[in-house]
Parts: C-alpha cells; sequence; structure tokens
C-alpha cells in the first residue's frame, strides 16, 4: 500500500501553519513543517511545498477568513501531482470525546476546538481525566475551560501582546516605546507596558483557573500553545504544559477519527 501522508493546515491571524506528517493519525512521523505570514502565503508552492511528497489527505483549520482560505486552495492547486481534497473543520456539536458547550457551536474558532480536541487527547494519554484549560498566545489570546469529562465550558478572548500594545500606541499621546521588561514592580513606561499585558493574560489565566476550580471542585491542567506561548512561561502562577503542535495534534486526531 502506498503511505497515507498528511497534510495539516492552520491559518491564524499572523502566521499560516504547516505540518505533512507520514500518516493522518496521532503519534504518525513529522516529515516537514514551516510557518509564513500570511502576506507570503504566495510562497508556498514554489518555496517550501516544492519539494514535498503529495499528501493523501489534508485537514486545515482558519480562522483568518475566506480570502486566506482561497489563496492556499490556489497554491495547493499549483502543486503538480497533488490531486488532495482540501477540508476544513468546522466546530460541531461534539467530537473526539469533546462537546462544544458555545451557544452556536460552529461560531467558536475552528483554532480553539482542534486546540480543545489535542490538549483533551493529550492529557488522556498520560492517564489523567481532570478539567483543563487550554491557552492560546497568539495574534488574540484565548483561554478556553473544558471539566473532566470533556465538556467545553466556555473560554475568554483578549488581545495578545501586540494588539494591546498598539491599542494602547494609537490611544495615547505618550506611549510609543520600545519592548520592556516583565517585572512585578515597572517604574519606566517600557516595562509598565510589556509587564502590564503579560500580566493580564497570566491573571485571565489564573481567573479561570479559579473559576474551573471552583466549578469542578478538582485541580485543573494547563497546556498553552501559540507562537507567543514562550513569553507567557515566566510569568504563569499555576502548573502548565507548553505544547508546540497542540493544533496539529488536534487535527491529526481529527484526521483519525474521519481516515485512520
Ligand atoms: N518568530 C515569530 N514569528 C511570528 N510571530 C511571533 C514569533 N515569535 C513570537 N511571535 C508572536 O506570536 C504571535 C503570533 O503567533 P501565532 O501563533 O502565529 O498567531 P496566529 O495563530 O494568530 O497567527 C505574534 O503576535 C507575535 O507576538
Ligand atoms: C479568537 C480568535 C480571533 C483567535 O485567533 P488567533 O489569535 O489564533 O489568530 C479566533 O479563534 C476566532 O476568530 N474565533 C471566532 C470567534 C469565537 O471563537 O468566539
Ligand atoms: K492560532
Amino acid at each position: 500500500m502506498p503511505p497515507m501522508t498528511f497534510l495539516a493546515i492552520d491559518i491564524g491571524n499572523t502566521r499560516l501553519k504547516w505540518a505533512m506528517y507520514d500518516s493522518p493519525r496521532p503519534g504518525a512521523a513529522l516529515l516537514a513543517h514551516g510557518a509564513e505570514f500570511l502576506e507570503h502565503i504566495e510562497r508556498l508552492a514554489e518555496g517550501p511545498w516544492s519539494k514535498l511528497p503529495p499528501p493523501t489527505r489534508m485537514l486545515g483549520c482558519v480562522v483568518a477568513g475566506e480570502t486566506a482560505r482561497r489563496r492556499v486552495h490556489d497554491q495547493m492547486e499549483l502543486m503538480l501531482g497533488w490531486e488532495v481534497e482540501p477540508r476544513w473543520v468546522v466546530p460541531a456539536l461534539q467530537e473526539a470525546g469533546v462537546t462544544n458547550g458555545y451557544d452556536h457551536p460552529s461560531r467558536l474558532g475552528a483554532d480553539r476546538w482542534v486546540a480543545m480536541i489535542g490538549a483533551r487527547h493529550h492529557i488522556l494519554q498520560r492517564g489523567n481525566e481532570r478539567p483543563l484549560i487550554v491557552v492560546m498566545v497568539g495574534t488574540a489570546v484565548t483561554v478556553d475551560a473544558l471539566d473532566a469529562q470533556g465538556h467545553f465550558l466556555g473560554g475568554l478572548i483578549l488581545p495578545g501582546h501586540g494588539i494591546m500594545l498598539r491599542a494602547l500606541e494609537s490611544g495615547t499621546a505618550g506611549l510609543h516605546v520600545p519592548t520592556g521588561s516583565v517585572t512585578p514592580f515597572p517604574r519606566n513606561t517600557s516595562d509598565a507596558l510589556t509587564s502590564g499585558g503579560t500580566y493580564a493574560i497570566a491573571g485571565a489565566v489564573e481567573r479561570t483557573y479559579q473559576h474551573l476550580y471552583l466549578h469542578c471542585s478538582m485541580e485543573p491542567a494547563c497546556i498553552m500553545a501559540g507562537g507567543a506561548g514562550w513569553k507567557m512561561v515566566p510569568s504563569m502562577t499555576r502548573p502548565f504544559e507548553l505544547v508546540d503542535n497542540l493544533i496539529f495534534e488536534g487535527l491529526l486526531v481529527m484526521a483519525q477519527q474521519r481516515w485512520g
């Protein structure tokens, strides 16, 4: 049987991340991966994808809008020998052991849905059925809560580091300063802005931790991901695990259910 290669794609509001695996299932071997800022999507076919084997299956999640999705389809069409049909995640009422408590389940960000499925799979593999907080630090920050049975209870959306800074710069006269350091008692504008943003995110996670602990009477686990997740590492108030490829783990779980 020929190998069943799998292409996973995550289109966020800042960057497209992609990864090619040797099969559509968790634990598959990673063959190649990359990331492009959205303005460079048109480089994919001629550049990083040109040396890839044709994918047998493709599954992606997109929150950057219809135009970005179409630009990726165009790149896939340019690839000689690629006949794969692009498939994109739409958050459902239930998938892979996670139930979706959103008022309108399909309006939940597809990346949040995929990340929660990846995170739930990740902690179940460690034999831990416990409440779970999934934090994604990208363009925006999301802090999502699941109970021990895998019910998504709800979650927060807040601005990411970049948006917070740009909002303050554009809404004030005197806040155009270089990036500072995170410190408990900032004594200059740069440190005050950088610390304010970082602790705003850490505080939102801490609050969700308290809410979920109270709701479930059981200590939650916390999984963190996203391009700026590493910036949060020294400032978190509870134990957490940084999982770099969380979205891809989620897409692999979903791919296995579809094609495995
Ligand atoms: N090397 C990097 N390239 C791009 N963004 C980075 C990088 N390192 C950190 N970041 C931060 O990560 C954020 C983008 O993360 P990412 O997960 O790509 O976002 P999204 O999923 O929204 O596209 C940016 O706002 C930026 O602050
Ligand atoms: C919250 C988000 C903007 C996060 O996007 P990102 O930072 O990953 O680019 C995205 O998940 C989204 O557009 N969600 C739809 C609205 C919702 O989840 O309620
Ligand atoms: K994302």
